[in-house]
């Protein structure tokens, strides 16, 4: 971070019915136990890391959790190996080979330390573990301290497409410690980032214009932006989930850029390319089909690329992605509904929706002639 931090840690809610839980965003919150501690459903804790981030934060974390002579837990780790071809049913399985081979019980929490990919694992394991055990989140990148923290989406990814295999559990806390992102390489940032610009497309276009003018500190590491950053991305995201946990309607809007996005990635046997910039090649997608559709100006168009442009993030598509490629992995979408295919697009700068009706030739042509390197 370019500057210290005078700013207190803040909080906001995601308001489900009888399960509100808090999302704790500030500096230093890896050494609070008041923020993690109330939040466990027992003295079991299996903390769920990586090898690269493991070095990082998890003796602090340990620490934390650990309590003192009058409160102690158990707490445990397994410390799984780092990227995204990992996030599988196999990783899946070590975690509950390691709760078990603890003696682990149904009071046993799992805490996620990590990224999207081990959030997203952690959770899965937890939903499905003795039929569903508690689980905190302790998000470290933009990315999961923006998105994949919050709402309940849990899963592994399948050859043949993103996150096919997976369940909706919420975590009981979210923990955002902002400290975490000095240690992120700058690539991954800008990663998050795309995901923060999907929230000003989709609803926001004063958050939109602010990122226009902040992108510089953002990519700067200024902490003031990023913490304003992830409070306003929190908000939206909260609010999405609490009117639609299940994906049944409007949280499919959180999800512009990814049918382009997940096919990219799953074509690439979930290497090369970031969530993140999948996401970003996928959101300039969506834009121009929505311009080709009459719905986007020129001018706004153009906003849109350049924002992705100065956000670091690639704005062609694979060179070896044909469009046949892509209509093989979006025909599998988890949004269609029996044959139509079912695409985030925008209505205009800061709204969305859920459009089934693109003419097939439209999109062929947008995919075939969308740029690529
Ligand atoms: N559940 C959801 O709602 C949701 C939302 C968005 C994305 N996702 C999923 O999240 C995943 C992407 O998450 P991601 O971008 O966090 O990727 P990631 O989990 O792979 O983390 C990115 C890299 O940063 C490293 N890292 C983590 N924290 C660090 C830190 N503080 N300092 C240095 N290195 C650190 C990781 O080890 C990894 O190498 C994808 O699988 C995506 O599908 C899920
Ligand atoms: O929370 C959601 O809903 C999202 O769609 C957030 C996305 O950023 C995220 O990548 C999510 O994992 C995609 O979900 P999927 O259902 O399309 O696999
Ligand atoms: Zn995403």
């Amino acid at each position: 971070m370019t500057a210290s931090s005078a700013l207190p840690y803040q909080r906001l809610h995601v308001e489900l019915d009888a399960r509100r839980y808090p999302i704790h965003v500030g500096p230093g919150l890896l050494d609070a136990p008041d923020m993690l501690v109330p939040y466990l459903a027992g003295r079991q804790v299996m903390i769920v890391t990586n090898e690269t981030v493991a070095p990082l934060y998890l003796e602090r974390l340990k620490r934390t959790l650990s309590g003192d002579d009058r409160d102690v837990r158990d707490v445990r780790e397994v410390i799984l190996p780092d990227g995204e071809h990992t996030k599988t049913l196999a990783s899946v399985e070590r975690i509950w080979d390691a709760l078990l081979a603890a003696g682990f019980n149904r009071r046993c929490t799992l805490v996620a330390l990590g990224g999207g990919v081990i959030g997203d694992m952690a959770g899965f394991a937890a939903a499905c573990y003795q039929r569903g055990v508690a689980f905190v989140q302790v998000p470290t990148t933009l990315l999961s301290q923006v998105d994949s923290s919050v709402g309940g989406k849990t899963g592994v990814n399948h050859p043949r497409g993103k996150n096919m295999i997976g369940a909706f559990w919420q975590p009981r806390a979210v923990l955002i410690d902002t400290g975490t992102l000095a240690t992120l390489p700058a690539r991954e940032l800008s990663a998050g980032l795309a995901e923060v610009i999907k929230y000003g497309l989709i609803q926001d276009a004063d958050f939109l214009a602010w990122l226009e003018a902040r992108m510089p500190a953002l990519r700067g590491l200024d902490v003031e932006a990023l913490t304003e950053a992830i409070l306003r991305s929190c908000a939206i995201k909260a609010e999405i989930v609490a009117r639609d946990e299940t994906e049944q309607g409007q949280r499919a809007l959180l999800n512009l850029g990814h049918t382009f996005g997940h096919a990219i990635e799953a074509h690439q046997g979930y290497g090369n390319w970031l969530h993140g910039e999948a996401v970003g090649a996928g959101m300039l997608m969506a834009a121009a089909l929505s311009q080709r559709l009459g719905w986007l100006a020129a001018d706004d168009m153009a906003r849109v690329e350049t924002l992705v442009a100065d956000t670091g993030l690639p704005v062609t598509a694979p060179a070896a992605m044909s469009a046949d490629d892509f209509l093989a992995t979006m025909r599998l979408d988890k949004k269609n509904i029996d044959d139509r295919l079912r695409l985030v697009l925008l209505s205009s700068l800061g709204e969305a929706c859920v459009y089934d009706d693109t003419p097939s030739d439209m999109l062929e042509s947008l995919l075939a002639d969308f740029p690529r390197a």
